[in-house]
């Protein structure tokens, strides 16, 4: 994740994973004037990428402030300014986990139903473990076999632990796998839970006992609680976002299939969504390992206007 080569590769995938939601977004700079007719058209189609129509609002008075005090006059020009824009409002979403704060770290997963929380935790304990951690992993989706085994095939397949009990309590499960990560010296300990929705209100009340029983297990534990949110659901994940924020005292986000969605904009409405916007630790723009990486406010918004770094 952290060579030149690698971030060159990555970036380029970027760029490609964003462009469903980059095509509109671009296709309106075509190289002819910039009136009011094509601000309100770019106004228009960060709307349409899930930007969020406050967040479009500001990104636009900010762009004609910018157009005005340094005399921007071709569409080139503008570009460069919205990138810069969009780049800034995402600045404080920046986040990475800091992996020398706890031993082990917990981290817990959380998300509604197919948002790729097992994906990722796949994704994440492979990326981890070449960064030489120990990584152990916990099952506590055991609402849902298949997830269980999942996980369980992917640890064997990549030699990483994986706690699980049959039909077992999801809570029980995360604070075992807490207590054992500890005993063995574990470096992360990653928790897997089942998906649910905002409106089911006793999952909700489930997932806030898995949070508080892990504090029992270790001082502060989960360290990081991570909501997985599907980028192709758009302006609903604020919705998501403020649910399990209250249920889970989220203290991160990762946004996957950036790939499949013309809704990429989401990331903006994000961080416009609230004061202290929660951090988005990584992103996902496709199935394999290397299509999820940290979040790099610049990468992303070059990528989302389709220019290069
Ligand atoms: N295109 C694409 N697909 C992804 C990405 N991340 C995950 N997926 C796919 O999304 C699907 C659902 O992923 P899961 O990891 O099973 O989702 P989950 O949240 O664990 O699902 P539940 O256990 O039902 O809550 C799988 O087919 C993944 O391969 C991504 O970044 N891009």
């Amino acid at each position: 994740m952290s060579d030149t080569k690698e971030k060159t590769g990555w970036f380029a995938r970027l760029k490609k994973g964003l462009k469903k939601t980059q095509v509109n977004l671009v296709g309106i700079f075509t190289g002819g004037v910039v009136d009011e007719a094509f601000l309100e058209e770019l106004e228009f189609q960060l709307i349409a990428s899930d930007v969020g129509v406050e967040a479009s609002a500001k990104i636009l008075d900010s762009l004609r402030d910018r157009i005005k005090l340094k005399g921007l006059k071709t569409q080139d020009e503008v570009k460069v300014a919205l990138k810069e824009i969009i780049a800034e409002l995402l600045k404080p979403c920046e986040a990475s986990l800091d992996f020398d704060a706890h031993n082990p770290l917990v981290i817990m997963m959380c998300g509604v139903n197919g948002a790729g929380k097992t994906t990722t935790i796949g994704k994440l304990a492979k990326h981890f473990s070449l960064m030489n951690k120990r990584v152990l992993l916990a099952a506590a989706d055991t609402f849902r076999a298949a997830a269980r085994e999942q996980l369980a095939v992917w640890g064997e397949r990549n030699q990483i632990e994986v706690i699980s009990q049959d039909k077992g309590d999801p809570a029980s499960v995360a604070y075992e796998s807490i207590v054992s990560g500890k005993k063995k010296g574990m470096d992360i300990v990653m928790v897997d839970t089942a998906g649910r929705l905002p409106t089911q209100t006793n999952l909700m009340n489930e997932l806030s006992r898995i949070q508080r029983v892990q504090g029992k297990a270790m001082e502060g534990a989960p360290h990081a609680s991570i909501l997985v949110l599907d980028g192709t659901n758009g302006q609903n994940a604020l919705a998501q976002v403020k649910a399990f924020d209250e249920a889970a005292k989220l203290t991160g986000l990762i946004i996957t299939k950036l790939d499949g969605t013309a809704k990429g904009g989401v990331l903006v409405a994000l961080a416009c969504s609230r004061e202290n916007p929660i951090p988005i630790y990584y992103i996902g723009v496709g199935e394999t390992i290397d299509d999820l990486q940290t979040f790099n406010a610049d990468e992303f918004a070059a990528a989302l206007v389709g220019l290069d770094k």
